[in-house]
């Protein structure tokens, strides 16, 4: 394979991944190449574009392949901002920077790690929502790989293509439950693209590690299935035991091809994720982004904002509106904090109030999952069980919108909840920005400007008390990133819950509310790699107190997360 060529540098040490770079700092380096003309053109992770010196295009036969012109990296930034700065919407300038993504990784990373509040909502959330749904319309060349049911036999030779021979993350997606989009089929493929390329912006994680896959087992979308040009296999969803057969086969053949690999589940089915995540976290380092990834940001965010007036969760009254994969992860990780509080679980249990489509969840009611039966209220008999009766009645102090749903959180309920609560904390975080459960500017007038508010999706700042507040988005980015970061760096065999909640306690413990009053809850997103350092370096320390990875010094986990950082910076090339 033309991809397997001979551009790594050793290993720096021991386990260690090869690194084109070291440190934060790029060094400079020669990589040896042995691809030349076209076929060094056309590979993302090689190509410079107008980049290639002109001795390189002697060496490596790309005069006349070339326009004369020879240009920096910093030309080539400031030239494709110029670009993007002119296309009429964030779906077309989602659409150009995929195209740069697949023809010049280098330039695609320069561009996302400095300008990355610009970037983030064009590559990830909001706009990866319309990809995904208009993927089959973008759909252009190969990335990531796409294993679909039919073929299921021909599993494991595709996974054994030399070309991913140095794989260590891999995101995976069915595509049932992308975003609060719903059903998208292959389509979803957006999600793991979108998401890996933020663990190579945040943290550092070198491009040609990562793979995402779509597992392809069908769509019950009927305009997906209607449409002629759809790109996935158009059948209804394989349920069943058939379903879980197809993932067992998928785990173990991604376990026998990658033994160390970090597998990453993301946006399955309510009814899919909870499962395939307990079938297989003790078999295999594993996480799901949207269960154990949203429950730490969400954490972190509300330690944040107990931190800043001495409060204690066990304290707080919480009300969960959706009871899904996000909605029960968060649950179970605030009920952690209030047992470690000092909670008794009976005492801890009854501060929570979870709803789902059909209003609050109760004892006894048919088809409850182990996660959400611990949280339905057994104290509950014959009240109504509707959300706005639910806030009503409870005087919750935190309402968390995880539903999908775009408005539920309406002008009553705000109200209701600012007469009891001084400063109610109403975080909305469904995505995309459509499907958010209220906006922070409403939020904000209902609650006479006493909310304190984080959402999924991006929001513009708000004007308080006559200063402009940036609004927090309390997104899985905040921990997924460094979380593999950590991975990869300490080798862990293992993901624990321990390890997520250390991943919260380390982001809070970069809360700007900490230092000051009128703070917000989260770091900015332009500190993002700031972020995924600490998430990477609490959870490593976690790890290894938990036994999953070996005892490694605090320096020597300092130095393996840090020598992993991959740095979007071009390197001389010679010639094999
Ligand atoms: N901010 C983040 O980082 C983050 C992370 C994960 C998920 N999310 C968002 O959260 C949402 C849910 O994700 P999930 O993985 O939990 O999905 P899920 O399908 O597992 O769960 C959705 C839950 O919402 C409930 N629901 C649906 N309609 C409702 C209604 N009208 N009233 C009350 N509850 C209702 C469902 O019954 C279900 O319990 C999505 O929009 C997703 O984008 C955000
Ligand atoms: O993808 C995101 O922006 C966060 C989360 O994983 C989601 O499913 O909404
Ligand atoms: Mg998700």
């Amino acid at each position: 394979m033309t991809q397997h060529m001979f551009f790594f540098l050793p290993a720096i040490s021991g386990e260690t991944a090869p690194t084109i770079f070291s440190g934060d700092k790029p060094m400079t380096r020669t990589l040896s190449v042995a691809l030349s003309g076209q076929d060094l053109l056309n590979h993302p992770f090689l190509n410079k574009g107008l980049a290639f010196s002109s001795e390189e295009r002697d060496a490596f036969e790309l005069h006349g392949l070339l326009p004369k012109a020879v240009q920096t990296l910093d030309q080539q930034v400031e030239a494709a901002l110029k670009f993007l700065d002119a296309l009429p919407s964030p779906f077309a300038r989602h659409v150009h920077l995929r195209e740069l993504q697949d023809t010049n990784e280098t330039l695609f990373y320069a561009l996302l790690t400095r300008k990355i509040d610009a970037m983030l909502p064009l590559v990830y959330t909001p706009t990866v929502g319309e990809a995904c749904q208009r993927f089959s319309e973008i759909w252009r060349r190969p990335r990531g790989l796409f294993l679909s049911y039919p073929e299921r036999e021909s599993m494991e030779d595709i996974l054994d293509n030399p070309a991913y021979d140095d794989v260590r993350v891999i995101v995976v997606t069915d595509g049932e439950r992308i975003l609060g989009l719903g059903d998208q089929g292959a389509g979803g493929m957006g999600i793991p693209i979108g998401k890996l390329s933020l663990y190579t912006t945040c943290a550092g994680i070198s491009p040609d590690q990562t793979l995402p896959i779509v597992l392809d087992t069908g769509t019950n979308n009927q305009d997906l299935l209607q449409n002629p040009a759809y790109i996935g296999w158009r059948h209804e969803r394989v349920r069943g035991a058939e379903y879980d057969a197809f993932i067992e086969r998928f785990v173990t053949a991604v376990q026998t091809r990658w033994p160390h690999v970090a597998l990453h589940w993301e946006d399955f089915s309510g009814a899919n994720a909870a499962p395939i995540l307990e079938r297989y976290r003790d078999r295999l380092c594993t996480f799901n982004d949207d269960i154990q990834g949203t429950a730490a940001v969400t954490t972190a965010a509300i330690l944040s904002a107990n931190a800043a007036h001495d409060g204690k969760l066990k304290d707080e009254t919480i009300v969960m509106l959706g009871a899904g994969s996000a909605g029960v992860g968060i649950a179970k990780l605030l009920l952690q904090v209030m047992l470690d509080e000092g909670a008794s679980e009976e005492d801890a249990l009854a501060r929570f109030y979870m709803l789902d489509q059909d209003g609050l969840l109760l004892d006894g009611r048919e088809g409850l999952t182990d996660g959400q039966a611990l949280f339905a209220r057994k104290d509950w008999k014959d009240r109504p069980t509707d959300f706005e009766s639910v806030m009503r009645e409870c005087k919750a102090s935190i309402l968390i919108g995880v539903s999908g749903v775009k408005g539920l959180f309406t002008e009553t309920i705000v109200r209701e909840m600012s007469k009891t609560c001084k400063r109610p904390i109403i975080f909305p975080l469904s995505n995309p920005t459509s499907h958010s459960e209220a906006t922070p500017e409403d939020i904000m007038a209902w609650s006479d400007e006493r909310a304190l508010v984080s959402t999924g999706s991006p929001f513009p700042p708000l004007d308080l008390h006559g200063r402009t507040h940036r609004v927090d988005q309390t997104n899985n980015a905040y921990i997924f990133p460094g979380l593999g970061l950590c991975l990869l760096a300490t080798g862990a065999t293992r993901v624990t819950d321990s390890m997520f909640m250390a991943a919260a306690r380390g982001l809070a413990s970069l809360s700007p509310l900490r230092s000051n009053p009128d703070g917000n809850l989260l770091p900015p997103v332009t500190q993002l790699r700031k972020v995924a350092l600490a998430v990477a370096e609490a959870a490593a320390r976690q790890a290894r107190e938990d036994g999953v990875c070996p005892s490694f010094s605090d320096d020597e986990l300092l130095e393996r997360i840090q020598s992993l950082v991959w740095t979007p910076e071009y390197c001389a090339y010679e010639k094999i």
